[in-house]
């Protein structure tokens, strides 16, 4: 509603996120989830003056376990004294899980206790990710803030990302599933139905399996082909939500090389579903690994399709947060996020 330039939340706490290992292809590689990731947006905010930015408030553990559970969250807590305590040599990295016929129950060790709670082996953990992911957090819930108390919209410039995060599952670089976090803040604070638009590269696994029964939040996701990449194991289109949930999940899937000009008719689609939706408040997990040079990913998208992004999500006029997820290539992040800002905000 209020028309004044968008804000951006942003917290230095980042940066206490900064483990030196991902398994990659058999290697320990560099991490592409690196700090630089959110300076270099951060410098594009200010470059482009966009608007103020501001460090989040402290909003303590009661709004990220109305997502997450006690236990899981628990775990975050202590994970990495508990890997050093265990006299292990490097970065806590997960090695084993309940395959098919195995028992989910948490065991008391700590590999066992890493396996149970997360989905993937790339994530490392290390001295800082718990104050990193909890600084997330609350940058994401003081954007929603800003806009429950009326700004149109805020950027919440998350890093750790967190679209990936199950209720109590970490993966895919991320811990605490932000987007799912304002969406249920909205909830609580009298918002009757939220709507979450994905348009990450990758899906949102966890955003979806954390709303898949309920219809009072609708999850939508536009990724690559999980049969094709992460997280492999969900996100296919026939996934439509369970139980009251039926029909408040949707999956649209793309090819290796899709360009913008395709990937904009499944984002007309969202659209389109989202407006029948009529919700009170949007949240868009926003990733830029569609971007065509993008090391991880199989888009085509190009920066100035950013601008075009937003301009066609401010048509929805919703009050919205945008809380950043992924994007790899890290010369071209600021301008490809700031892009979709600036597109919201009118600039063509
Ligand atoms: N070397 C590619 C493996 C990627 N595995 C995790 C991808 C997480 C994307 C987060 S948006
Ligand atoms: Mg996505
Ligand atoms: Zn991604």
């Amino acid at each position: 509603k209020d028309p004044r330039p968008m804000k951006t939340v942003f917290s230095p706490l980042h940066s206490r996120r900064h483990v030196r290992t991902e398994l990659d292809g058999g290697l320990l590689i560099e991490p592409h989830e690196k700090p630089s990731r959110a300076e270099t947006i951060l410098a594009r905010v200010k470059d482009q003056a966009l608007g103020e930015i501001l460090e989040p408030e402290e909003f303590g553990l009661a709004p990220i376990q109305r997502v997450h559970t006690p236990d899981y969250v628990a775990f975050l807590e202590t994970c990495w004294q508990d890997w050093l305590a265990a006299g292990k040599p490097g970065e806590a990295i997960p090695a084993v899980w309940a395959g098919r016929g195995m028992r989910h129950r948490i065991p008391k060790d700590i590999d066992g206790r890493l396996g149970y709670y997360s989905f993937a082996a790339e994530t490392s953990i290390s001295e800082g990710t718990w104050e990193a992911a909890r600084a997330s957090a609350n940058v994401a819930l003081t954007a929603q803030k800003l806009v429950a108390d009326g700004e149109r919209a805020a950027f919440a410039l998350c890093r750790p990302p967190g679209h990936h995060a199950h209720a109590d599952l970490f993966g895919g670089y991320c811990f605490f599933n932000n987007a799912a976090i304002v969406a249920q803040a909205f909830r609580d604070q009298g918002y009757g139905k939220v709507a979450i638009l994905d348009v990450d590269f990758h899906h949102g696994n966890g955003t979806q399996a954390i709303f898949y029964d309920r219809a009072d939040v609708l999850t939508i996701s536009l990724h690559g082909d999980p049969d094709l990449v992460f997280p492999h194991f969900l996100g296919f289109e026939d996934e439509l939500g369970e139980g009251t949930g039926e029909g408040y999940n949707l999956n649209i899937v793309y090819p290796p090389g899709t360009p913008y000009s395709t990937w904009s008719q499944g984002l007309e689609t969202a659209c389109e579903r989202i407006e029948v939706f009529k919700p009170d408040a949007l949240v868009v997990a926003l990733g830029v690994d569609t971007f065509e040079h993008d090391p991880i990913s199989f888009f085509k998208l190009a920066s100035e399709d950013y601008l075009s992004l937003g301009q066609r999500l401010a048509q929805l006029g919703l009050p919205t947060v945008f809380t950043m997820e992924g994007g790899y290539d890290v010369d071209a992040i600021g301008v490809n996020a700031v892009n979709v800002m600036q597109g919201f905000e009118g600039k063509s």
